[in-house]
């Protein structure tokens, strides 16, 4: 393999002495340089691009104040073309995993997904192999997408035995490590922010190949499918309960919130449906599944989005590409459609907003929101259009390579 693309890392523990050595493990510093993945024709890889897919898709995790996006949650939701991104990655990932322990082409990928630790989340001592459902864990790799001190506070890693004791969480670093007890760790209970990792387990058990699960979910996705229609590519919301925080609240949706709409609203956005509450009649969580326009202030963006997760990926777009990156174009006020919020349409924005954000200072606790951010209608104006370029790019870039993945039951990228 190349090392072509691997920015200077640091590697602590590159020796095979290391690798069996007590304590397993492998800490590579700047490992997702901008350089990564120079070879590969997609492109780069853009850590905030994996940033974007998360707060854009994620869904309450299997831990309290713990946010996740899987693979199979992408194709599930129809964003099937957003698990290109993380592909690059992945593979220079299990390259590595692979040639430090020596065992080159014995290892499947168990698990690959976003993980969001937020204000409160913790994990005590623990090996990832420590239950009897995830005995097929034999290694993890932890590739950190945010930095402490900068994006988060608290969430420092400690290895119970062995060297390095702590482990600070920079973006770009990597941590590996054998999934067994000669790695007993702990994660500090963050303080505030929103810790971000993209984690995967590794397996030497064939069954438990992720690869063949996932292909199987997009053998039958529409994406496999002959039948073209029209932008195929639209988020489909996973049910209401996935996105309610916390989670113990999502029988009654009493308290807490909608973990879209408290992205929204840490961001100073909100919505309203098209045709005020024709539908009055209708619970939020359907609302949420219907056509919506975005609302800033007293302004409304007089574009339909097909649902909550449409809009919430256009918006997270937006602030991905940062409105001031935008080469703003040729001032083109009367394409953009923005109009003033009547008064009908005010009282909806707020009947919307008390259901789906009972508590809006604990959606800003979670979410770390507040900061003023910019946006400017023109800019965003043109990230209407620069988002479905890129869907629809991803999409037509799956569609082609779908055909070799299922031939091969095994998802590449080279
Ligand atoms: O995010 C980390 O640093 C490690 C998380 C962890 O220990 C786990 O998910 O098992
Ligand atoms: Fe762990």
């Amino acid at each position: 393999m190349s090392s072509a693309g691997i920015h200077s890392p640091t590697a602590t523990g590159t020796s095979n002495s290391m690798a069996d050595s007590e304590h397993p493990r492998l800490i590579l510093h700047d490992f997702l340089s901008p350089d990564l993945c120079k070879g590969f024709t997609y492109k780069s890889i853009d850590l905030q691009e994996l940033e974007f897919i998360h707060k854009s898709c994620s869904t309450i995790g299997y831990r309290e104040n713990v946010f996740s996006t899987t693979l199979s949650h992408l194709i599930a939701t129809n964003s099937p073309h957003l698990i290109l991104p993380f592909l690059p990655i992945r593979e220079k990932l299990k390259e590595k995993v692979e040639e430090f322990f020596g065992c080159e082409y014995e290892l499947f990928i168990e698990f690959t997904g976003l993980i969001s630790w937020c204000k409160g989340a913790s994990i005590g001592w623990h090996s990832d192999d420590n239950r009897p459902y995830l005995k097929q864990r034999d290694y993890a790799a932890v590739c950190y997408l945010n930095s402490y001190g900068v994006d988060f506070n608290g969430g420092l890693f400690h290895f119970q035995d062995g060297n390095p004791a702590t482990f600070v969480p920079m973006a770009g670093d990597v941590l590996i490590y054998t999934a067994d007890t000669r790695n007993v760790h702990s994660v500090e209970e963050i303080t505030n922010g929103e810790r971000l990792t993209l984690t995967l387990w590794f397996t030497r058990d064939k069954s438990h190949d992720e690869d063949v699960k996932l292909i199987s979910s997009l053998t039958k996705h529409p994406c496999n499918s002959s039948d073209t229609y029209s932008k195929p590519y639209l988020p489909f919301p996973a049910s209401q309960n996935m996105y309610w925080f916390p989670s113990e609240e999502s029988l009654k949706y009493q308290s807490g919130f909608d973990i879209r709409c408290g992205r929204l609203h840490v961001l100073g956005y909100q919505f309203c449906c098209k045709d005020a509450r024709v539908k009055s009649s209708m619970d939020f969580s359907d609302i949420l599944l219907e056509p919506l326009h975005l609302v800033k202030g007293n302004d409304l963006f007089d574009k339909e989005f097909s649902n909550i997760l449409h809009l919430l990926q256009v918006v997270q777009f937006y602030h991905w590409k940062g409105p001031t990156e935008l080469k703003r174009s040729e001032f083109k006020m009367e394409a953009m459609n923005v109009v003033q919020v009547s008064m009908s349409q005010r009282e909806e924005i707020r009947l919307l907003k008390v259901e789906s954000l009972k508590d809006e200072d604990l959606a800003e606790v979670i979410f770390n929101g507040g900061g003023s951010v910019e946006h400017d209608w023109v800019s965003f104006c043109d990230v209407v259009d620069l988002w479905e370029a890129y869907t629809s790019n991803l999409w037509d870039n799956l569609v082609f390579r779908l055909p070799d993945w299922i031939a091969n039951q095994s998802i590449f990228y080279e």
